[in-house]
């Protein structure tokens, strides 16, 4: 079972302080994390994710009361933002095989089997910079579950995505639920704040 603590975290670019004080615990199968813009979910993400350094406080992340190092996160975690890209000049296929060598994933699921589900399998001789938002953002969920994690970060999941790509996060997210690994889902629209068990509410 995954665990998530976070005891005090703040974080401040520069003099502008974006959350403070900010303590959670919870072992919840689908945390939401809603705001405003400009409230603080991207970054409260990227901190959950290791990928920036709260200005003080800490994160913890626990799999079966085993504290997960922070240098080992990636093995655990999988990551899918707007911000987080993929090379524009390769293919799907080359990507997505560029992260699995990276990762040194031994039994490599077969690329097609992965974008099935993801409603992608015909994309994956284009080029990555060649595909609709849409399209760009559904290779990017099978690279953030490519190596089968157990907590799975998404920010603004639906942004981008018509109603087939809509109901992939709907059974992605019951995918990892009913298998007890963790979604967070950061988001301000209310539908996929819906799929949360609890909701962490960010104040400007
Ligand atoms: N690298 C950075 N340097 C300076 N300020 C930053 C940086 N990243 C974020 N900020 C600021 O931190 C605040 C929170 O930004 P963040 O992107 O986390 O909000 P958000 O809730 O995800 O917004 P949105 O709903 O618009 O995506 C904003 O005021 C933003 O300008």
């Amino acid at each position: 079972m995954i665990k998530l603590k976070a005891d005090n975290l703040e974080k401040r670019f520069g003099r502008k302080t974006v959350f403070t004080d900010l303590s959670f615990e919870t072992g919840t199968l689908v945390l939401g994390i809603a705001g405003a813009n400009g409230s603080g979910k991207s970054t409260l993400l990227k901190c959950l994710a290791a990928l920036l350094k709260p200005t003080s406080g800490s994160v913890k992340w626990t799999l079966n009361d085993h504290d997960i190092k922070r240098t080992d996160l990636k093995n655990y975690l999988g990551f899918a933002a707007p911000y987080i890209q993929l090379y524009e000049e390769l293919t799907v296929r080359e990507n997505l095989e560029f992260i699995q060598n990276v990762r040194s994933l031994s039994q490599q699921k077969p690329l097609s089997d992965l974008l099935e589900p993801l409603g992608a399998k015909k994309l994956l001789d284009n080029h990555f910079g060649e595909l609709s938002t849409g399209q760009q953002q559904r290779i990017k969920l099978a690279a953030a579950i490519i190596h089968n994690p157990d907590i799975l970060l998404l920010d603004e999941p639906g942004s981008n995505l018509d109603e087939a790509g809509k109901n992939i996060i709907t059974s992605l997210v019951a995918q990892f639920k009913n298998s007890n690994r963790m979604v967070v889902i950061a988001s301000n629209q209310q539908y996929e704040l819906d799929h949360c068990h609890e909701i962490i509410e960010l104040k400007n």
